[in-house]
């Protein structure tokens, strides 16, 4: 179906070159655009052509390493505003996690606290007590899910364990204990442990690292280690916000206990399946993975969404057909949570390498990194660097491994201070990426660059699942924060393009990146092309051919479009509701925060003003809003061109109806002319009813009236120029 549209595409556009007779300002706009489409178009067929899908099996990982022997993981839990992400959702992820159906001595949990705040602390703190209770209970009895908070409320006290009713009082309390300090009702005292808060602001305070636990006795069923670190920050200092904090977690964890591999998780997605780390090890651990493989991605997947996905977030079909797509080729693109990686890939390495070449690399001499060298890569800690000289040389896994130092914290704060990455490659070819919002993808990219390969790994059930924002405010500044860091990708030196020609990014891999990093650049012909049909029908003008056959082209490409992406949702199990949910979003969005997108990379090129990282809200739905799945609405700038798109599709709507009873009177017919273009406009309405709403809504329902005087006057701009400029 894909490539029937693609062919259709062709045709549209061929006949647009070859109808000379029609030539005129609209056929060319139109011609351009359709150009753009079906080169888009390309990128998508050539993604989705080859799908792939990982399967593992467990048993197998256990003829390669005996139960007891399984390689140490770090796991690292990134939080950074304790009112945006509540505590107790960290607390559940983070209790997921020491759950793990994994050897507790191999396990190390370091969260980072972007935020600074003791109320992240005491949380964690507090769950630590429980989670003496919660990890034995989970491995006793097999609980699949292993944060509480989902546990116990889809299961009941008939069906279950002994324990079960004392392990639900105990949660209950420790969730009443972090809502009140939440709430100011009891707020944590800044003395004893939590003095080192006392003199902190937000984005000005030393470095705070405490080890919460340490599984002294070495039991491996008992509860990993946890740490909790919030690096230094200094107002003068930038802190790269989550790559930089993924930075400092690197380094602290590899002064304490240096795992060859890392799982990387938000603070949002709690493990779903116990046995993931032993999955992703099946892909990582494997003979050829281990040679080739970078990183392992599991599939982003939500809890409690909006029903019908309203605002088209849940990234259901999509990550099936272009994630199955991408899986096939060289690889899953690194989505920055639920990703397994190897230590030695994030210090730089590329995979190719024999012993000799990595030395050459990275200036060996004499077996070790020469001093001078070391500083230049990594920074000046002695402790570092050793490390990171065994994490290196282990070209492959030993079993028995002896990388673990001890949670001493010496060397820690050095490393977690924020001059520290100053002069050394950090964030340029070391660690997580700096300089783009989507560092996730960056990050991956580069990898994909250096040669290796990368796999998704989707074992039933579902290895995390995670929040996702329960309005269009939030999905729509999740959107515009992602369009946005993946065009700047898409414009810095990192480009897929150059990733082709001059490094080992597959042609087929960097297409498939080039139509990733292009979402922002998409926004520019699609307004074009929305605005097409209201120009044309106040110039009286049209862009669709308009007679027999020419109409059948654009006709047939519209019809199949919807119909190959209706049977794309109804084969993923999803409504039709669904699939018209999505449809509609895809347009908003575009027009709506991917070109605020744009336009922020655009002043960001111009140094005007740079991007920042606005975090998504989290919060649990609750179950019974009769108003989940309408529009909300507030002041910012991002609703101003979709409201303008939508006045002016009315204003076009309206000049139709009134030439239409014109013609009426004097009984012409000539209004069937331009049937096409009012079609277009009647359609991009039908997408825009949410908005059309909020036209009428009051409140936060409503659109702000200056945002709609805004958006009047560029309707009315725009259709002065089409009056004056263009009118034949
Ligand atoms: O300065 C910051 C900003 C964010 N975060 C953390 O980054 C994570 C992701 O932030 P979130 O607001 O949840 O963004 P999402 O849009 O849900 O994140 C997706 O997109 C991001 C890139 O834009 C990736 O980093 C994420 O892993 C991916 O889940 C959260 O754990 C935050 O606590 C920090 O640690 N420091
Ligand atoms: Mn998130």
């Amino acid at each position: 179906m894909d490539s029937l549209i693609f062919v259709l595409l062709l045709t549209l556009v061929s006949f647009r070159l070859y109808s000379i007779d029609h030539y005129s300002f609209p056929w060319f706009v139109a011609f351009l655009c359709e150009s753009w489409f079906t080169l888009t178009w390309f990128t998508t067929i050539s993604t989705k052509w080859t799908p792939a899908i990982t399967t593992t099996h467990l048993p197998r990982l256990f003829l390669r390493v005996g139960e007891g022997e399984l390689p140490r993981v770090d796991v690292f839990v990134t939080t950074a505003d304790p009112v945006l992400e509540p505590p107790i959702i960290t607390v559940n992820t983070v209790l997921s996690l020491l759950a793990l159906d994994y050897p507790a001595t191999s396990l190390a949990c370091y969260v980072s606290d972007d935020a600074c705040s003791p109320l992240t602390y005491y949380a964690l703190l507090e769950a630590t007590k429980f989670a003496k209770l919660w990890v034995p209970f989970c491995k006793k009895y097999h609980v699949q899910v292993r944060a509480p908070f989902r546990y116990f409320t889809h299961t009941n006290s008939h069906s279950h364990f002994p324990e079960w009713s004392k392990i639900k009082e105990e949660y209950e309390q420790l969730d009443r204990k972090i809502q009140n300090a939440c709430q100011k009702l009891n707020p944590v005292p800044l003395v004893g442990e939590y003095a080192v808060f006392s003199k902190t602001e937000r984005k000005n305070h030393q470095s705070i690292i405490k080890v919460i636990w340490e599984n002294k006795e070495g039991l491996s069923d008992g509860v990993p280690h946890l740490i909790y670190i919030s690096r230094e920050k200094r107002p003068q200092h930038p802190h790269h916000h989550k790559a930089g904090a993924m930075n400092v977690l690197t380094r602290v964890s590899a002064l304490m206990t240096n795992a060859p591999y890392i799982l990387n998780v938000d603070c949002d997605m709690h493990v779903n399946n116990p046995k993931i780390v032993q999955h992703a090890l099946c892909i990582l651990m494997d003979s050829k993975g281990e040679k080739e493989v970078a990183f392992v991605q599991c599939p982003q997947r939500f809890y409690d969404t909006v029903k019908d996905d309203a605002y088209g977030n849940q990234l259901v079909a999509l990550p099936m057909y272009i994630g199955g797509g991408f899986a096939g080729l060289q690889g899953i693109i690194y989505a920055g949570t639920n990703c397994f990686h190897r230590r030695k890939v994030i210090y730089g390495l590329s995979p190719d390498y024999d012993i000799q070449n990595v030395k050459k690399d990275f200036g060996f001499t004499n077996g070790t990194l020469s001093e001078k060298k070391t500083m230049h890569i990594f920074g000046t800690s002695k402790g570092f660097a050793e490390s990171a000289n065994q994490a290196l040389e282990e070209t492959t896994f030993t079993p028995n491994n002896n990388l673990f130092k001890s949670l001493d914290l010496g060397a820690a704060y050095e490393v977690a201070s924020c001059s520290y990455e100053y002069s050394t490659t950090w964030g340029k070819q070391v660690g997580w990426l700096y300089g783009s919002t989507s560092e996730d993808v960056l990050t991956g990219l580069v990898m994909h660059t250096k040669g290796w390969r990368s796999e998704v790994c989707s074992p039933d059930p579902m290895a995390f699942m995670g929040c996702s924002p329960q309005d269009n405010l939030g999905q729509m500044a999740q959107h515009k924060r992602w369009s946005s860091g993946l065009f700047d990708i898409f414009l810095s030196k990192h480009c897929p393009i150059f990733g082709t020609l001059f490094g080992k990014l597959q042609f087929r891999e960097c297409l498939a990146y080039v139509w990733i990093t292009n979402w922002a650049l998409r926004s520019v012909p699609e307004i074009c092309y929305a605005l097409l049909p209201a120009y044309c029908i106040i110039t009286n003008s049209r862009f669709l051919p308009n007679k027999e056959p020419g109409i059948w082209i654009p006709t047939s490409v519209f019809v199949m479009y919807h119909v190959g992406t209706l049977s794309e949702h109804l084969i993923s199990g999803l409504s039709a509701r669904t699939w018209w949910n999505n449809q509609r979003m895809g347009r908003i969005t575009t027009m709506t925060s991917c070109f605020s997108g744009f336009l922020d990379i655009v002043l960001k090129r111009l140094r005007i003003c740079d991007t920042v990282f606005e975090i998504t809200k989290k919060e649990q739905a609750s179950s019974n809003d009769e108003n989940a799945g309408r529009f909300t609405f507030n002041e910012s700038p991002i609703f101003v061109p979709g409201t303008a798109i939508l006045l002016i599709q009315l204003a076009a709507l309206v000049t139709s109806w009134w030439r239409w009873q014109q013609c009426f009177v004097k009984n012409e017919l000539a209004y069937a002319y331009g049937l096409g273009e009012v079609f277009c406009s009647a359609y991009l309405v039908l997408c825009y009813l949410p908005l059309l709403k909020g036209l009428f809504g009051e409140g936060k329902y409503g659109i702000p009236s200056s945002t709609i005087i805004k958006a009047t006057l560029l309707a009315f701009l725009f259709v002065y120029v089409c009056n004056t400029f263009f009118i034949n």
